[in-house]
């Protein structure tokens, strides 16, 4: 006998879209929104009968589970990927009383109007949203919102100097250097059970994020990401605390002199691996 100590199952990558129609005029004449995502859902409780027994009784089949996010798509009225993860996972856990808890995780793509056409849209396959929403039995529900994928670089204002030094140092000092990264951030959105407001604690968010990026010399990634994410905690009391990974894209400066060339910071080498992993949560106060 063995003991089972965690399990999980559901549906990744479910991948829904939904128009989100006004249903006033013609089709041709409305102006529509539309939103992508691809949904998770990982229940937890009431099944370890099915691993340790072949008991199937509990299992919510995970063929269920993603017709559920394409029926609750088109019965629920939301117009951002939070609200739509908080309805299913409510309804997962309300609907199933064997089910402890219910992890909905959502990556989402934007489109955005392209040249003002109400129904045509453009969008990039790099930025996404990635949305958590947890319900678990007897406590609030947790909701954290954030994006990966979005490439930033700057090309002066950055420079890494006076790092530690040792026999296994050989990177000199650089004065003007450049910094290129692919920033992921997440944060909890307070009082997540009951605001309609997500999409604007997001674009205020991102905002400052990239606000505080742009707005200084760096002098490390470490220190720029401090910034960005203090920035992000002063402009808004909807979060208490940003989690951010900047990986360090190298951008080599290539030696020319062999031919017989002068690189006078202009010509690099782009290295995608290996990257700098840089990771930090900054949370508000002291
Ligand atoms: O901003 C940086 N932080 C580091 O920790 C580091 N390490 C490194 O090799 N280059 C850089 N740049």
């Amino acid at each position: 006998m063995h003991t089972l100590t965690h399990s999980t199952h559901g549906k990744s990558r479910v991948r829904v879209s939904k128009i989100l129609r006004p249903r006033e005029k013609p089709a041709v004449e409305e102006t529509h929104r539309f939103l992508e995502a691809a949904v998770e859902v990982l229940l937890e409780g009431g099944t370890d009968a099915a691993y340790t027994d072949g008991d199937n009784a509990n299992v919510v089949a995970t063929d269920t589970v993603k017709n559920t996010v394409f029926a609750l798509a088109r019965d629920t009225d939301y117009d951002d990927l939070p609200t739509f993860g908080r309805v299913l996972a409510n309804h997962f856990l309300s609907r199933y009383e064997h089910v402890t808890k219910v992890t909905v995780a959502m990556e989402g793509h934007t489109w955005h109007r392209l040249l003002d056409c109400p129904h045509a849209f453009t969008g990039s396959d790099a930025e996404a949203r990635r949305v958590t929403v947890v319900a678990e039995r007897g406590q609030p529900l947790r909701l954290a919102d954030g994006f990966g994928g979005l490439m930033l670089a700057k090309t002066t204002a950055t420079s890494f100097e006076n790092f530690h030094r040792d026999a296994y140092r050989t990177l000199p000092d650089a004065a003007d250097r450049v910094l290129a990264t692919v920033l992921t951030a997440s944060w909890a959105v307070n009082g997540s059970a009951d605001r309609d407001d997500f999409d604007a604690v997001f674009a205020t968010v991102r905002g400052a994020l990239l606000t505080a990026f742009v707005d200084h010399h760096s002098v490390s990634v470490q220190a720029t990401l401090y910034r960005m994410a203090s920035a992000a905690l002063d402009a808004t009391d909807a979060i208490d605390a940003v989690t951010m990974s900047m990986p360090n894209k190298h951008h080599l400066p290539v030696d020319l002199s062999k031919l017989d060339r002068e690189n006078d910071n202009v010509v690099f080498q782009v290295t995608d691996e290996p990257a700098g992993a840089i990771q930090a949560t900054v949370t508000r106060g002291r």
